[in-house]
């Protein structure tokens, strides 16, 4: 797993984590057990540059720290100036991206490739190179450009989506594609999430093949923003069997943190953090969850550091409620709960929320009474 948050995620607008939080999030990060962080884009700032040193002194004994560079001695040197020994070598092969962008020939682009990834390994470094914009680039090209970086030594290949434009069918048959002609260099995928997919294309590379997923905590990133860890790591671990070696319990905790330091909420409904991930009120899913918490839950909370919160309102049935009251001290008989539950429907109805305390104070008034 190669974690990015540091990278693509802070490219987002509005996050913006200074030395010391990024410090704090690659402490978090290289404790949850990523292989790969990638710490930063030294040359795009001091800032920047003094971070990704710090990560590498703070945590380069426990896992791989990496740095972006474009396909240029400038950024290059940044990288080997920062100290690391893990270099991440971007440049783009769509046609919309060299004709526009880069304002070069396919040719030029070529050029750069070898050059560049060939300077990187020349100093030692490990070398990851991606075609930016590999999913719109003309096959043949992007197949040239993979085996231009691989004859120049570089050791993994990471194909980004870069603007999350696959399915995981297409997707799947690219990195099939890709994976064939590699050898036996690490083939990786980065997806972005335009379309709602990066989860998904990131598995599909997966089963096509790829060794190396990079993810975003909460999928923060650019736009729509990256495929998320959390997600990720558990589909391969709970629905594909594969052993990734992150302690998924500290993923809640990793979520809030991140959330916190970047000033960025957690969709309520986020899949594995989400406040609501584990959240049940309908009267028939908490009577299963209470019998047996596998009836409506396909991983626990335990596993992902998060929690079950089980919830009153008009949806709400006896056995829910009984739990509650319970939780709280207070023991009804059923003719009793059946009162206190019309209570509660009835303003539930009334749009109110109902909150566990308020279960027990009407429960309170009625025995009273
Ligand atoms: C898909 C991705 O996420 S790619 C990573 C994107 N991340 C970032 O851009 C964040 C950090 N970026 C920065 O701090 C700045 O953009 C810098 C320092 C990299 C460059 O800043 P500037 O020199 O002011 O240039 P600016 O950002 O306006 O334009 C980018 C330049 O890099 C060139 N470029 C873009 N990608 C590459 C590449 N992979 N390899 C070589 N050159 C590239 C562009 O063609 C343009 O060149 P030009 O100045 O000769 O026209
Ligand atoms: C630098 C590359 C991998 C990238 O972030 C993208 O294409 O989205």
């Amino acid at each position: 797993m190669l974690d990015t948050t540091l990278r693509d995620g802070e490219q987002a607008p509005g996050i913006d984590f200074t030395i010391e939080q990024k410090v704090q999030i690659a402490k978090q990060l290289a404790r949850l057990g990523v292989d790969v962080i990638e710490a930063g884009f030294p040359a795009s700032s001091e800032g920047e540059f003094i971070a990704t040193k710090k990560i590498l002194e703070e945590v380069g004994d426990q896992t791989e720290v990496i740095g972006l560079a474009r396909a240029n001695k400038y950024d290059i040197d940044k990288v080997i100036e920062a100290g690391l020994s893990s270099i991440h070598v971007f440049i783009a092969t769509s046609e919309i991206h060299m004709k526009y962008k880069l304002k070069m020939t396919r040719e030029e682009v070529l050029e750069r490739i070898y050059d560049n990834v060939k300077y990187a390994k020349s100093h030692g470094l490990i070398v990851e190179y991606s075609p930016e914009d590999a999913t719109r680039t003309d096959e043949e090209f992007l197949i040239k450009a993979v085996k231009t970086a691989i004859e120049a030594g570089a050791d993994r290949i990471n194909i980004p989506d870069t603007v999350g434009t696959m399915t995981p069918f297409t997707f799947y048959d690219k990195i099939k594609k890709v994976v064939s002609i590699a050898g036996d260099k690490i083939v990786s995928v980065h997806c972005h999430n335009d379309f709602g997919l990066a989860t998904a294309n990131s598995i599909a590379g997966v089963a096509a093949g790829a060794r190396q997923v990079h993810v975003t905590v909460n999928g923060i990133g650019e736009r729509a923003g990256n495929a998320s860890l959390e997600e990720v790591v558990m589909v391969l671990k709970k629905l594909m069997g594969y052993e990734v070696g992150i302690k998924t319990w500290l993923l809640y905790e990793t979520s809030r943190l991140v959330s916190e330091l970047g000033g960025i909420p957690i969709p309520y409904f986020k899949a594995i953090v989400g406040e609501n991930a584990f959240g049940h009120e309908a009267g028939i899913h908490v009577h299963g969850v209470i019998e047996n918490p596998a009836t409506y839950e396909p991983l626990s909370p335990e596993e992902v550091g998060n929690f079950r919160r089980l919830a009153l309102g008009k949806h709400s049935g006896i056995h829910g409620l009984n739990k509650i009251l319970e939780e709280q001290g207070i023991y009804l008989d059923t003719e009793k709960l059946k009162i206190v539950l019309a209570e509660i429907k009835k303003k539930a109805d009334a749009g109110e929320k109902i909150s566990p305390e308020d279960a027990k104070n009407i429960a309170l008034k009625l025995m009273n009474s």
